[in-house]
């Protein structure tokens, strides 16, 4: 009987937890890993609350967070916060997803120990290192360190032969974003428990009535640092204007702790004090996934939310110039704008005019079952060593 292969997951943001939880959660109950966990905490309370919902519990926590942090100190932190824990555990291999900074010193760090590296989410490319910053950079630097590579989609693996990394090297998996998109959703539909536990979330900042039959409401995500400053200014006038053309609909917008985004929407969006835009805090996991499925329209800049809103049938309009995922786009279900006031403005009209049309759907970014195509690849190493 083969060894038990020791994985060691880095990872330190909101979005890196949900995709990489359930591929944790997949490994603990295998049987063929020996399983330890390191966050980051780049993030602190938006990531604790993920890690919360799914049960992970960390074996290491570099709580790295700090007021006004920049992208040098964390690469450090990252760095030299690895460099022990590494030495300890002695991994077999260091899995990291997608493009955060923890990503990229993570997977740095495994290389100065020695130890492989599995990327989760590789290949998504814009071509261009400034859109998303510093995003675009981190993945292909993680790209050039990792032993095996599993993108999400064959777009995704075209970008990695390109950059001629050998087929051997590669598993198209789908997203395990969407493996933890669909726990969720199952999760909701049986379970009044979990129903119940939404709402509790949801009461005390007034949002429950956007989990039940409510009148139609757009959300709204934007955080992405390439759109701080003119990019935010437009999108806040953007979201300004449709609240005044559109007063029977809600926007919902719960807004990232960034003081480049808050201060932005303090600025564009407050004084107005429109009565059918919510200004929230983020929210958590569980609830935001129950919000998106009941939401008409989808507003973001970011990633994940462009995978999870068509996966759920909702029609996405993308606050980014350029974009990793055209597989949605080509679909009809999601309308790249930019940060752009008037495209931002016509896009969403152009939806909510067309009575509220949502398309049918389509997992364009995975089944579900991508945590257990990435484990079966780890698992067949371990047979052949
Ligand atoms: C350039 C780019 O595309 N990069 C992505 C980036 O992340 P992102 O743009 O997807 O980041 P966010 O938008 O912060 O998170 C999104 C998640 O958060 C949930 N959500 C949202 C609002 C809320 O109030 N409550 C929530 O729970 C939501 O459902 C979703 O799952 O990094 C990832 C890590 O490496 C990469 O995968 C990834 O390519």
């Amino acid at each position: 009987m083969p060894a038990l292969q020791k994985l060691l997951f880095v990872f330190g943001t909101r979005p890196e937890a949900i995709k990489l939880a359930p591929v944790v959660l997949a490994a603990r109950a295998h049987g063929g890993f020996e399983v330890v966990v390191c966050v980051t905490a780049q993030h602190r309370e938006m990531l604790d609350s993920v890690l919360a919902f799914f049960g992970v519990n960390p074996e290491y926590d570099l709580n790295l967070m700090k007021p006004g942090q920049t992208l040098t100190g964390l690469t450090t932190g990252v760095l030299e916060g690895l460099a022990p824990v590494l030495e300890q555990v002695r991994p077999d291999w260091v899995l990291v997803q997608g493009d955060t900074t923890t990503a990229f010193a993570g997977a740095l760090a495994a290389f100065y120990a020695k130890a492989k590296v599995a990327h989760v989410e590789a290949g998504l490319r814009t071509g261009n290192i400034y859109e998303p910053f510093p995003e675009e950079m981190n993945r292909k630097l993680v790209g050039a360190i990792a032993e095996m590579h599993f993108p999400p989609t064959a777009p995704a693996q075209a970008n990695l032969l390109r950059e001629g990394i050998s087929e051997t090297r590669i598993l198209v998996t789908g997203n395990t974003g969407i493996d933890a998109l669909y726990l969720v959703r199952e999760r909701l539909q049986a379970d009044p428990a979990c129903r119940a536990q939404v709402a509790a979330a949801l009461e005390p900042q007034g949002l429950n009535r956007f989990i039940g039959p409510a009148r139609p409401f757009v959300l709204v995500t934007a955080h992405r640092r390439e759109s701080f400053g003119a990019g935010f200014e437009a999108i806040c006038t953007a979201i300004a204007e449709l609240c005044t053309r559109y007063p029977a609909i809600d926007f919902v917008f719960p807004v990232h702790p960034n003081p480049a985004v808050r201060g932005a929407v303090e600025r564009f969006l407050v004084p107005a004090g429109f009565a059918n835009l919510v200004l929230c805090q983020p929210l958590d996991y569980l609830p935001f996934v129950a919000m998106m499925i009941n939401a008409s329209v989808v507003l973001t800049d970011s990633g994940g939310v462009q995978e999870e809103a068509p996966s759920l049938g909702k029609p996405v309009v993308v606050m980014r110039d350029v974009t990793e995922r055209m597989e949605g786009a080509a679909s009809g279900m999601v309308h790249l704008v930019g940060p752009n006031r008037e495209r931002i403005v016509a896009a969403v009209a152009g939806l909510l005019d067309s009575e509220l049309r949502a398309g049918s759907g389509g997992n364009f970014y995975g089944d579900g079952h991508a945590s257990l195509r990435i484990l079966d690849s780890l698992a067949g190493f371990g047979e052949r060593a």
